[in-house]
């Protein structure tokens, strides 16, 4: 059985970011789409811009270790973000890529390719070998190759080189190494042996026709290629490296996908499986102890020791240019942002063998064949002593120094964060986070049903900058006369493009409200409608004038995103139980990008939506 030996490459480093790199895809805007130029663009190699869906004038600014623009080759991703970690795998340790983003943002062109553009696991594999031939000639060491290909479908994992079989289990050995039993695993001697499985295998990936991509991968893929060197003489060490290539499958909003039925059901697996995903990224920076949550899904159990473990990781983000993508891509951005604060700490899996019996390396073994210098062993052995005291699938410890730089300077960002609605509202989330947790849970439940509208990126640190310090042209929506286009550019139109009414002054006109009857039942929940009162909801509003109930609509978001609990009670039909849902909600999702938005609320209906809007508009205006 392998276990874990402390990296002895030269390296005085002991522990390895997730290095992030973003990929902007060329723009493609169909046909029938309006033309509305990019919401999002590249400033240099390391820097983006998107625009700031508070306020269109300005733009928010994204920092990564790489940013691949639309005109990056297939090649440059692969020399910059992928062929540097490869060599890891020689000896002994894990490294991982994958591509992370919406779906049709191009993941799988990414990862996979064309003949004509192949992707970052051909490039890879083929490297793997040109680099176990060059050592095999140098070395004193044999060297093997074999792979494994698997999907996780609905949260099935299902052997891609062996396609009739069913749901495999996920075990972990007593080392924290995640082994899947009856899995395939096969040897192969050269690229093209490599090939001969793979191609076919790929082909028994389930894939869709979405609206978003006609060729849609429903499902995550990860290729394991495992590196297995032995040397010759005796005592025979043998080393045992993994490269995971992980083409998850696309984050999804539904509304815009278009899903129903069992698209609808995939997508609600794989929505939910990358909400996990998002989760343990929190969980791993957030540095406390509690319990990060690789278990909730197949996909975070297998990529355990991916992230926040042993692996040199890289993640390719992937994002759109176009407006349709926006909210996919700003949550994207923001899961990408929180994911380069996770330090992973390689290690080498090794075995011996005296004789032909192999034996597990005792600790001393392990040090005395460590090649580093004197100082550097002895890091070494801190850094196993800090391991050993940490959950190895959880080596990320906030008494690191470097994680809690990481931690401190994350803290600072928040702390300076201007918006001081933003601190009320972690206060009172803070107050009441046990009762949010149970409503979050919930809330959880009620939307994996149903639709997961997408990852939320919030708590990132990263502030809106105002606009253009460089001195190129500003990035800026094209104008749009289409009346209806103008509705949907809403979610990028300034938000408070008015001095928008104090909350309390808004609780006043409530009270003297005539027209609204108030009849708040002491669960504060409303009564369901009946009939007629939904006939009479409607067209209710075309008495109004327009730019009034925009304005109405507008300050009801606005409390919506950043009241606190007391400040959502002072809303018409929000009692106290609908508040911390409305809360939980938003600590999930971010903000509301329309109050529409608050239909994916539990509990709150269609009829009851109709209803809140009328009472607070109407008691808002003090008819
Ligand atoms: N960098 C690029 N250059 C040229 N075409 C691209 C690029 N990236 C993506 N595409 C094209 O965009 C389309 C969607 O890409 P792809 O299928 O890779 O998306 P995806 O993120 O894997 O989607 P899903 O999650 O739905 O599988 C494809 O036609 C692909 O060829």
């Amino acid at each position: 059985m392998a276990q874990r030996v402390p990296v002895s490459d030269g390296s005085s480093k002991k522990t390895s970011r997730v290095r992030v790199a973003v990929r902007l895809r060329p723009y493609m805007a169909k046909a029938e789409d309006k033309d509305e130029g990019p919401c999002v663009r590249g400033l240099d190699s390391q820097n983006l811009e998107i625009i700031n869906w508070r306020n269109a004038t300005e733009t928010v600014k994204y920092h990564f270790d790489v940013f691949h623009g639309e005109k990056t080759t297939q090649q440059e991703v692969f020399l910059s973000s992928v062929k540097p970690i490869l060599p890891h795998i020689l000896v002994g340790q894990n490294a991982s890529v994958f591509a992370y983003g919406p779906t049709g943002a191009g993941k799988t062109h990414t990862m996979l390719g064309s003949s004509e553009q192949p992707g970052v696991i051909p490039r890879a594999v083929r490297e793997v070998f040109k680099l176990v031939q060059s050592k095999r000639e140098q070395d004193e060491w044999d060297f093997s190759i074999g792979m494994s290909y698997l999907e996780i479908y609905n949260e099935k994992v299902l052997d891609l080189l062996s396609p009739n079989s069913q749901d495999l289990p996920i075990r972990e050995d007593k080392d924290k190494n995640i082994l899947i039993p009856g899995l395939t695993y096969t040897t192969v001697t050269s690229f093209a042996d490599f090939d001969k499985h793979f191609v076919p295998a790929t082909l028994n990936r389930t894939t869709a026709s979405t609206k978003l991509n006609h060729r849609s991968s429903r499902s995550h893929a990860i290729l394991l290629i495992k590196v297995v060197r032995t040397q010759r003489a005796q005592p025979q060490r043998q080393q045992t490296g993994k490269l995971y290539l992980v083409d998850l499958a696309g984050s999804e909003d539904n509304r815009r996908t278009g899903n129903q039925g069992i698209r609808l059901k995939e997508s609600g697996a794989i929505n939910l499986s990358l909400f996990t995903l998002s989760k343990v990224v929190d969980s791993l920076n957030s540095g406390t102890s509690g319990r990060v949550p690789y278990r909730d899904s197949k996909l975070t159990r297998l990529l355990q020791d991916s992230l926040g473990g042993s692996a040199h990781s890289v993640m390719i983000t992937n994002i759109a240019p176009e407006y349709t993508y926006y909210f996919d891509t700003f949550s994207a951005l923001n899961f990408a942002a929180k994911s380069k604060l996770i330090v992973n700490k390689p290690f080498t899996r090794e075995t011996v063998s005296t004789g032909n019996v192999q034996a597990k390396r005792t600790r001393d073994d392990q040090e005395a064949c460590s090649a580093g210098p004197e100082p550097q062993k002895k890091k070494q052995k801190e850094g196993r002593k800090a391991e050993s005291s940490h959950s190895s699938t959880h080596s990320h410890s906030p008494e690191e120094p470097s994680v809690m730089d990481r931690l401190i300077a994350l803290e600072k960002l928040i702390m300076n964060c201007k918006d001081k609605d933003r601190l009320d509202i972690l206060k009172d989330v803070a107050q009441s986070r046990k009762e949010i947790q149970e409503l979050k849970q919930k809330q959880r439940e009620f939307e994996s049903k149903a639709v997961f509208s997408r990852l939320n990126g919030e708590g990132s640190g990263i502030s809106p900058q105002s606009s253009f310090k460089n001195n190129i042209v500003p990035l800026q929506r094209k104008p749009l006369v289409d009346s209806k286009t103008i509705k949907q550019k809403a979610v990028v139109q300034p938000l408070q493009v008015s001095q928008l009414q104090p909350l309390q002054q808004l609780a006043v006109v409530k009270k003297q409200s005539v027209c609204v009857k108030k009849e708040r039942k002491p669960s504060d929940m409303p009564e369901p409608l009946d009939g007629k009162e939904n006939i009479l909801e409607k067209g209710w509003e075309s008495h109004l004038d327009v730019s009034v109930l925009e304005l109405s609509r507008k300050k009801i978001l606005n409390i919506l995103n950043s009241g606190s609990l007391k400040e959502l009670k002072s809303l018409q039909q929000i009692g106290d139980k609908k508040g911390k849902l409305i809360l939980g909600w938003r600590e999930i999702h971010g903000d509301f990008t329309k109050v529409e938005d608050l239909g994916k609320v539990e509990g709150m209906t269609e009829k009851r939506f109709a209803s809140f809007m009328k009472a607070n508009i109407l008691s808002a205006m003090g008819k």
